[in-house]
């Protein structure tokens, strides 16, 4: 279990995170989410020992996770941190790279191990090639695989898959967390991307202001978003009547109260985003079909 309990921090005056409490059994997966710069980074960065907290504690287990005042190196055995830097070996190959923290005394564990987490990260093809000659998304990769190649009971991932193309991005996802899963690995990721959290995370903090607006399951806070920075993180939405209303959950009806002048349609693949006015105010609703600009539609939820 990764307790952490009133946890303060400002890099200079003005703090950055105040009164933070929250706790991840072990084999969870914990998203942090939050607006740039409301802390995520900083937050990982605490959880990881390379500050001294202002405030609070953090334990994993029973190791108290202690800044560099009483650190001489920063880090545990116990727990990996893959930052938004790789600062991978440019001039050795991938598989040396992921290679690099295993002991060369266990040769056949060490190529099997190797091989296995070139799997992972789809990038099996590229094992001999040299990182520096790697694009931005598959440097982000081996990054990934190296924090997995020594045992660990924890990993830090901070925008895991923001170089990744987005061919790749899905089947990675699927991948990776799949095999934090079955590794019974705790893991604990910054991101922007729902795509990251839906489907795989067990819980998610969303940071703001300072605090932890809420901390639920990411079905919880989809299905009941209590504030509109909630449901923005989810997708488009609407506050009509003080209600937060995502586009898919209006639809077009004969007659209804909501009466709205279509001002744009965007093409969204298997659905049209319809941009209108309601009022003097915009809305958003999904549509099937592309609709006309100053056509008026009447809207329900449904
Ligand atoms: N090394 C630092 N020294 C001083 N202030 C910092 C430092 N790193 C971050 N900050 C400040 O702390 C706040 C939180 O930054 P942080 O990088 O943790 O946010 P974030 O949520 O990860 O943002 P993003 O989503 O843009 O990566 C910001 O106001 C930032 O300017």
């Amino acid at each position: 279990m990764l307790t952490v309990k009133n946890l303060s921090f400002s890099y200079q005056k003005t703090p950055v995170l105040k009164g933070i409490s929250f706790k991840v059994k072990q084999g969870e997966y914990l998203a942090v989410i939050g607006e740039s710069g409301s802390g995520k980074s900083t937050l990982l960065n605490l959880l990881f020992g390379e500050y001294d907290l202002d405030k609070g504690e953090i334990f994993w287990k029973d190791n108290q996770i202690l800044g560099p005042k009483y650190n001489l190196v920063v880090g545990y055995d116990f727990m990996k941190y893959v930052h938004q830097e790789f600062n991978l070996m440019p001039f050795i190959t991938v598989e040396e790279n992921i290679g690099k923290h295993l002991s060369n005394f266990f040769k056949k564990e060490k190529k099997e191990r190797t091989a296995e987490l070139l799997e992972v990260v789809e990038l099996t093809a590229f094992a001999k090639t040299k990182v520096k000659t790697l694009s931005g998304g598959q440097k982000q990769r081996v990054a990934l695989a190296r924090a997995l190649a020594k045992q660990t009971e924890i990993i830090l991932l901070d925008e895991p898959f923001s170089h990744i193309d987005n061919f790749k991005k899905q089947s990675l996802r699927r991948s990776v967390f799949k095999y934090l899963k079955d590794n019974n690995i705790t893991c604990i990721v910054a991101t922007h991307d729902k795509e990251d959290v839906l489907g795989f995370a067990d819980n998610m903090i969303v940071l703001h202001d300072t605090k932890i607006a809420v901390n639920n399951t990411p079905e919880n806070l989809f299905k009941n978003p209590k504030t509109p920075l909630i449901a923005s993180f989810f997708g488009e939405f609407n506050v009509i009547n003080n209600d937060i209303i995502y586009a898919h959950q209006l639809q077009v009806v004969e007659k209804s109260e909501l009466k709205v002048i279509v001002t744009k349609s965007y093409f969204k693949g298997h659905y049209y985003l319809i941009e209108g006015d309601l009022d003097g105010e915009t809305v958003f609703f999904e549509h099937e079909h592309k609709l006309k600009a100053n056509h008026s539609v009447y809207l329900k939820k449904k």
